[in-house]
């Protein structure tokens, strides 16, 4: 795809990769300085492969963000069994079954980061529960949250309640650097550590604890429902757009037509993408999505380019084979033309001869008498026949015969105009047009034929042999070609029966 349509979409994933690049912010400073890149060689006007050489860079660079974020959730998952040992440490006598349920719930959940809040919430379900229950069998003992980390095993050294709060403060600040939460919350984190420092009161705890469940669900819990629904819609738009692209290559009819719906589809679908990518929160998953979704995206083009390069090779082969078979097929037809020319042109040409057969004359005799008629140009028209040839041939044999039948028309042609058409009619008979020629002319023109007929040394056999023709001669008036040609036929039956070797012509005025 190299026109503009190859343009806009790269257009379109400038602007999609620019805006991501902007949610990838703030989690890493590598990863933040790589995206900066990106948008910088994007206001470059980086092209597609530019873009996907970048992408490629900024990958493992997500890779490592990602882990940082499992480190984390490993962290939190430590941080919470800690919590539940210091519980166990201090003799606080947890119900075994609701403790069950938290550690599976921490086992499934600790990955979750929205998730956390609750786990939170269900170590302080856990404490106020064994509280309840340690309230029955010690109801006098020490205040409630010395009790609550007191140690339960003789076994295990006791601890004093200094030394267990030095430790739940240190599991907990530990917990409050790892959360990696937004930098706007930082001073409330700050905050919270200070307490958490400064505290010398078990009593303190669950109100600490709440506040740091507060922290993480005003974090991450208010933006969490808009996160999901946009997540959704950005997980539509993409695999849409890949929806798109691959409903709109197949369904192609024509290169053209593809081209176009493909990109009127990709324009569509990833402006609306981009203008969601825009608009949505930072999430690592969000990243993850998008990478999977361009990756998605660009195996398709790369597929759809890859046919187009295909259908684009098959159809440049199809042509020149086309063209080929064309230039093939018009010589085949010009050979077949001229074949079909030269069959035409013995059709009508006489063989013994090489003279325009009769055929001929009935092609030529009825344009030039239309065109005398209606240019009252004078026409006149000969028919010449060998006297007695029957003689010739029965005297002599047939090839004697053919002899004369080439020599007698070499005869008249002497005495024609250029521009007179002979013609071997038939047998021994010849006719001669004289095309603008009137009836005198074209009667010295017929007796100068005679004469020279009835002169030629003809000799067969080496024997001489006379030989004469008769000749009837007229000129076309208002009338066809045929009642022409019987005119002048019949002054040729009189020529043969005034005695042979004459001119007979015929007057229309007698
Ligand atoms: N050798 C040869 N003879 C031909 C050819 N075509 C026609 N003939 C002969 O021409 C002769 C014509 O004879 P006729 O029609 O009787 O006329 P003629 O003998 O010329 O007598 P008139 O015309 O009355 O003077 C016949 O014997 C035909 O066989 C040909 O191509 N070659």
């Amino acid at each position: 795809m190299t026109d503009t349509s190859q343009i806009q979409l790269v257009n379109a994933l400038r602007k999609a990769v620019s805006r991501t690049s902007l949610l990838a912010e703030g989690n890493d400073p590598e990863l933040d300085h790589a995206v900066r890149q990106i948008r910088l060689q994007i206001s470059k006007g980086a092209d597609a492969t530019a873009i996907q050489a970048i992408l490629d860079n900024v990958e493992p660079l997500l890779l490592k963000v990602d882990e940082a974020r499992l480190t984390r959730a490993k962290h939190f998952r430590e941080t919470l069994h800690d919590l539940i040992d210091i519980l166990d440490h201090h003799g606080q006598q947890v119900p075994q079954s609701q403790k069950n349920a938290f550690e599976s719930a921490i086992r499934s959940h600790w990955q979750s980061v929205p998730h956390w809040p609750s786990l939170l919430k269900e170590y302080l379900a856990l404490i106020e529960a064994s509280l309840a229950h340690n309230a029955q069998v010690e109801t006098k003992k020490a205040p409630l949250i010395a009790r609550l980390f007191k140690r339960a095993q003789p076994a295990k050294t006791k601890l004093n309640n200094q030394e267990v709060l030095q430790q739940v403060r240190h599991t907990l600040i530990g917990l409050l650097s790892n959360l990696a939460l937004p930098s706007d919350y930082d001073e409330q984190i700050s905050e919270l550590k200070n307490t958490l420092a400064q505290n010398k009161n078990f009593n303190d705890f669950p109100k600490i604890l709440d506040e740091l469940i507060a922290l993480i669900m005003i974090a991450i819990g208010n933006t969490q429902e808009g996160l999901t629904s946009y997540l959704n819609e950005l997980n539509k738009q993409l695999a849409s757009i890949n929806d798109s692209i691959v409903k709109s290559y197949r369904s192609q009819k024509s290169l053209s037509e593809s081209r176009e719906g493909l990109n009127t589809s990709m324009q569509k679908q990833v402006q609306e993408a981009a203008n969601a990518v825009q608009q949505a929160d930072d999430l690592d998953s969000l990243k993850a999505l998008i990478n999977e979704r361009m990756a998605n995206i660009s195996d398709t083009m790369a597929q759809y380019r890859k046919q187009m390069l295909a259908q684009e090779k098959m159809s440049t082969q199809s042509i020149s084979l086309l063209k080929s078979k064309v230039t093939r097929m018009e010589k085949d037809t010009s050979s077949l033309r001229t074949s079909l020319q030269e069959k035409l042109a013995q059709a009508m040409t006489d063989a013994l001869t090489d003279l325009p057969n009769r055929a001929a004359y009935q092609d030529t005799i009825l344009p030039l008498c239309s065109n005398s008629l209606a240019n009252g140009s004078p026409l006149s028209l000969a028919i010449c026949d060998i006297d007695f040839f029957k003689q010739v041939n029965d005297t002599w044999g047939h090839l004697a015969g053919d002899k004369v039948l080439r020599l007698v028309p070499r005869q008249i042609r002497n005495v024609l105009a250029a521009s007179d058409l002979l013609f071997r009619y038939g047998g021994e008979e010849f006719v001669i047009v004289f095309p603008g020629t009137p009836l005198s002319d074209a009667q010295q023109r017929a007796e100068a034929i005679r004469k020279e007929v009835e002169k030629a040394p003809f000799n067969v056999n080496g024997e001489p042999v006379s030989i004469t023709v008769s000749i009837g001669l007229a000129e076309l008036t208002q009338e066809n070609y045929e009642t022409f040609f019987s005119r002048a036929d019949k002054q040729l039956y009189s020529a043969k029966e005034a005695g042979r070797n004459k001119v007979m012509v015929d007057n229309p005025e007698t």
